[in-house]
């Protein structure tokens, strides 16, 4: 919140960034669950006694906010969910400290994902994957709340039913109409939950986690389509206007999802020598894969009633 002080407005906050921790449960039967977190938190305070007198009586130390965080890690006895751990985090500084106001608490969970050895899961064994889920929610004094998920390096490609067509044509357009591209991206995305105090959470063991899978096969499904005829995207556009769409439709209380979509381009490879022999003539068959530059395409999409 801007206070006035000494003829300024003033806004502050602290906290510690990027505080990692792992932490394995290990059940009675002998198979292990294991997370690796990203943990930063922002505490949000009346008190600017630090900035203007010296004083630090009002100050939670950051080094005392990273240790909560393998204190609380320590603690829960059971998995829970990466938005999950965040809430119990913002709870306990916002009740824990007179002081704090509001917490802010951003993680993102490396994707460790169990192994497979002969067909058979693997009891402690994980290898990494590529995509991250994230989550950042932030709980006031009064148990209000703002919570948002999302994945983060989704890349996604197709080999066909995409194209690009009918865009407006002036004396710098160089690209020729398509009906038959690569498309490839990588989806940056984040969904804001409709639930707006810490008192009504759904109370099923990871369920946030759950919503997270189902939310990315529904992206993802809509993006690539049936398995044996695809969809067909007219532009990155319209397949985000799908995607978030999809999401909207199929999970209640998720209030607005924002994509983030490079247009990642694969650009057809055409080689002739100096004397106009052709060495590779494309015909949808050898692509140079590009970074940069790249398509920049991102959307928000929210119900009318949902709260920004
Ligand atoms: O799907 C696309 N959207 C665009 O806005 C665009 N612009 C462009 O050059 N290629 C594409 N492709």
């Amino acid at each position: 919140m801007a206070k006035k002080l000494e003829g300024f407005n003033f806004e502050q906050r602290h906290g510690k960034a990027r505080v990692r921790v792992a932490r394995v449960w290990r059940s009675k039967e002998g198979r292990h669950f294991m997370v690796e977190w990203n943990v930063s938190i922002s505490l949000l305070s009346d008190s600017i006694i630090a900035y203007v007198d010296d004083d630090n009586s009002d100050i939670v130390a950051t080094d005392t906010i990273k240790n909560t965080v393998y204190a609380k890690a320590k603690e829960r006895k059971e998995q829970l969910s990466v938005e999950e751990f965040a809430i119990l985090l913002a709870k306990h500084f916002t009740s824990f400290y007179r002081q704090v106001t509001s917490a802010i608490v951003r993680i993102v969970e490396k994707p460790w994902e169990r192994v497979s050895v002969d067909g058979q899961l693997h009891e402690h064994g994980f290898k990494l994957g590529s995509e991250r889920h994230t989550t950042e929610v932030t709980v006031q004094k009064s148990g209000a709340l703002q919570m948002t998920s999302g994945i983060e390096g989704l890349a996604l490609l197709k080999t066909t039913k995409s194209g690009f067509e009918g865009f407006i044509r002036d004396k710098y357009t160089a690209l020729p109409d398509t009906q038959e591209r690569m498309l490839a991206t990588e989806v940056t995305s984040t969904w804001r939950y409709s639930y707006e105090s810490v008192f009504n959470l759904p109370q099923k063991p990871l369920y946030f986690t759950e919503r997270y899978l189902a939310v990315k096969k529904v992206l993802m499904d809509t993006f690539f389509g049936p398995p044996k005829e695809g969809v067909y995207s007219a532009s990155v556009q319209s397949t985000l206007y799908q995607m978030a769409k999809a999401v909207l439709g199929r999970f209640h209380d998720i209030s607005l999802i924002h994509l983030k979509m490079p247009n990642i381009h694969f650009l057809p490879v055409n080689l002739s020598s100096k004397d106009k022999d052709i060495i590779v003539k494309f015909e949808d068959d050898v692509y140079l894969p590009t970074d940069e530059p790249h398509g920049s395409i991102e959307a928000s999409l929210s119900r009318f009633w949902s709260r920004m």
